[in-house]
Formats: C-alpha cells, sequence, structure tokens
C-alpha cells in the first residue's frame, strides 16, 4: 500500500504538517523519530548520548525499513537526517512511495529552532549565532539527499492549513 513521506531539515514541519494532512485525508500517520523511541524506550537524545550517532542512523534506517514493508497506507514523517544516510534516499523512490520535501528557508529554520532546540541534539549546544552558520551549511550540505524527494512543497510564510492544501493537491 502506499506510504507518503515528508522529509526536510529539522524544524521545517514534518510531523506538524503530517499530522495535520493525516486527519484532512484519513490516512494514519507515523513519525519514523517517535517511532523509534517507542521501540528502544529511550528519547532521540538519549539514543545519542548512550550509544552514539552511528547506532541510531543503523537504528534509523531498520525502522524505516519496516514502516516503508508495512501491509498499510501511511503517511510517514522522517527524521531530518534520514534521507542523507545509509542510502536511504535511494528508497525515495521506490514503487509505491510518494516523497514531499517541505523545503524551508534557513531564516524560517533558525526562527522555528532558536525556541526549541534542547530536544535536538544536533543543536543542543549551540548559541544563536553558531545555529544560524550550522543550519546554513548542515542544509547545505543535505540538499542533494533532500531534492532526491519526487515533490518540492515551499513552507515559508505559509500557513499549516495551506501547506497541507499544497500537498493535497500533488496526491490528487
Ligand atoms: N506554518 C507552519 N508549518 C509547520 N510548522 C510550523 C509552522 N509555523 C510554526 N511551526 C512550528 O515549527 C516547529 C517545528 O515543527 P516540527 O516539529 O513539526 O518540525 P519537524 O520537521 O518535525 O522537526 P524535527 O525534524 O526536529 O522532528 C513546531 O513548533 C511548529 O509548531
Ligand atoms: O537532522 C537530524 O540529523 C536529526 C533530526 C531529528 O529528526 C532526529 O532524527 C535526530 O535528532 C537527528
Ligand atoms: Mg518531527
Amino acid at each position: 500500500m502506499r506510504k507518503i513521506i515528508l522529509l526536510g531539515y529539522m524544524g521545517c514541519g514534518k510531523s506538524t504538517i503530517a499530522s495535520s494532512l493525516s486527519k484532512n485525508i484519513k490516512i494514519p500517520f507515523v513519525d519514523l523519530d517517535k517511532k523509534i523511541e517507542e521501540k528502544t524506550n529511550l528519547s532521540i537524545n538519549a539514543i545519542f548520548e548512550k550509544h552514539g550517532e552511528i547506532y541510531f542512523r543503523k537504528l534509523e534506517h531498520e525502522v524505516f525499513l519496516e514502516l516503508l514493508h508495512s501491509p498499510d497506507e501511511l503517511i510517514i514523517g522522517l527524521g531530518g537526517g534520514t534521507p542523507c544516510y545509509a542510502n536511504n534516499h535511494e528508497l525515495l523512490k521506490g514503487e509505491g512511495v510518494v516523497s514531499i520535501y517541505l523545503k524551508a528557508s534557513i531564516e524560517t529554520l533558525f526562527q522555528r529552532l532558536a525556541v526549541n532546540k534542547s530536544k535536538r541534539p544536533l543543536l543542543a549546544d549551540k548559541s544563536e549565532g553558531e545555529m544560524k552558520e550550522f543550519i546554513a551549511i548542515h542544509l547545505f550540505e543535505r540538499s542533494f539527499y533532500y531534492n532526491q524527494a519526487q515533490y518540492n512543497v515551499v513552507v515559508d510564510d505559509k500557513t499549516i492549513h495551506q501547506t497541507v492544501l499544497d500537498i493535497m493537491d500533488l496526491l490528487a
């Protein structure tokens, strides 16, 4: 059954948009980060601290594959880094997959992430100035992978509702 995959940088709105889309089109939403937390009984932060990022990336790949192979129609919200590791980007073009990159500018990401960085291990220790530079470089490095998605939806200056409508247009 079809999998609708939302991807993009931390803070672009994957979890927020996916959960609203799910209510609108009545297809269940699974958040990959949440699924990993449930399976391990650990927060993403704790997994990074206890086991390191490489362990997390392996787990992330396995759980992503598991969701892709599930018999149900699903909306899957990826983690911010998911497409950039373990050749996961190749899975964005698979049969029965609709992949959508939620594209946000550095400024939008900075505004959203500055208020809530503690839950994000890659940002937690950075000052505001460091964070802006980090986001700019990191987004540039990751863009190749994000651009492997079948569709792009720009999210800057749009309400959650407008972004959801844009996605529903793509799916129609
Ligand atoms: N128009 C908007 N669309 C989506 N999210 C928005 C919008 N305006 C503000 N936000 C806020 O941006 C924040 C980041 O959204 P969210 O947590 O859904 O991102 P994410 O892509 O799932 O991030 P992560 O990769 O860290 O899980 C949330 O606090 C959300 O409420
Ligand atoms: O951008 C990233 O690499 C990450 C984003 C989050 O969704 C989590 O998956 C984790 O914090 C790593
Ligand atoms: Mg999220």
